[in-house]
């Protein structure tokens, strides 16, 4: 993957499209992407006048940062205005909740095609229903065709709470199963993904936690709800020192004349084999991306 390819998604905040002091705070924060929300975080009185807001906090965009809506499902009263009033101030991507099947998206991008021709705009997809979940491989194998513009999957882990019963626990030991599920199906499809919120956004030791294990998981990053969560994720989601270190000796390591037609060296003890040297010059890209 080259650093062009890359897009950072450490930090994704929500911020509700009702809530101006938040809305006012964007153009600060050093979060990598930014969801607006019309869907949970505001009430059903309030929908209307949260989707009139869009285009002004289009109009005051920050331009380093990844710009997202979150509509209402497209199957109720909400979504497809939302869709269409999201398309108007293209975003770089529109956040489906509640996706059951492959199908929710194909439509979604039928409605995006007709306004957004030269498919600029992304869809991502939230991971939140028992149905998505047990549909997640065939919703994720889209993203292997461009023209269905889906980029990325979103974990829903308090909507996966509500509908299976499952209890969210500090240690989330009911919800692993199913969040490496959505890591597989995630990665098949080419697709990335990012891991659910931590309601408690007081317990900053939590969430360090919780990022930690997310990223040794293999999420690319986290759902916020709360600017004081941005830095603990971008830093738990980029390469560590020690990471980089071992990347860069893997790609110098592979470099020397006496290596460069050998499938697999060994290096400080250990088996190297060329997908190593992938594996380590992706993170290197990222981490030159991160950097600029
Ligand atoms: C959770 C909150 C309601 C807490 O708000 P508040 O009590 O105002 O917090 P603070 O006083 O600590 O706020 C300090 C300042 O930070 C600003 N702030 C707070 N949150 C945000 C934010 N998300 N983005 C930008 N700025 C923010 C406050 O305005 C304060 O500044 P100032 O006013 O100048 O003093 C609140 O954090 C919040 O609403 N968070 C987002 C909630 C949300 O979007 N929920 C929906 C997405 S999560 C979800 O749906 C999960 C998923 O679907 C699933 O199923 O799991
Ligand atoms: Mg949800």
């Amino acid at each position: 993957m080259t650093e062009t390819q890359i897009r950072p998604r450490r930090s994704v905040l929500y911020v509700p499209a009702v809530n101006d002091r938040a809305l006012a705070k964007i153009g600060q924060l050093s979060c990598d992407a930014v969801v607006i929300d019309l869907e949970d975080s505001v009430a059903p009185s309030e929908k209307v006048a949260a989707r009139q807001k869009l285009a002004a906090i289009f109009a005051a965009r920050p331009q380093r940062t990844e710009m997202v809506v979150r509509i209402n499902a497209l199957s109720g009263e909400w979504g497809a205005d939302d869709l269409a009033a999201a398309t108007a101030c293209k975003p770089d991507a529109i956040l489906l909740p509640k996706v059951d099947t492959a199908r929710d998206v194909l439509e979604a991008g039928d409605l995006l095609d007709e306004a957004d021709e030269d498919a600029a705009i992304a869809l991502w997809a939230m991971v939140e229903t028992p149905r998505g979940l047990m549909n997640s491989a065939a919703i994720a194998e889209l993203g292997r065709d461009p023209a269905s513009r889906l980029a990325c999957f979103v974990a829903g882990t308090n909507d996966l709470a509500k509908e299976t019963g499952a209890l969210l626990t500090p240690d989330r030991r009911y919800f692993l199963p199913w969040l490496m599920q959505m890591v597989l199906a995630a990665r098949a499809g080419g697709l990335d993904l990012i891991d659910g919120v931590y309601n408690d956004f007081r317990d900053a030791e939590g969430f360090s936690r919780e990022c930690a294990e997310a990223a040794n998981m293999g999420f690319d990053g986290k759902t916020l709800i709360h600017p004081a969560q941005i830095e603990v994720a971008n830093a738990a989601f980029s390469p560590s020192e020690e990471a980089l270190a071992e990347a860069r000796a893997i790609v110098g390591a592979f470099a020397l004349a006496e290596n460069r037609d050998k499938g697999v060296i060994g290096l400080a003890g250990r088996m190297v084999e060329r997908l190593h040297l992938a594996q380590a010059e992706k993170l290197l890209a990222k981490a030159a991306v991160i950097g600029a």
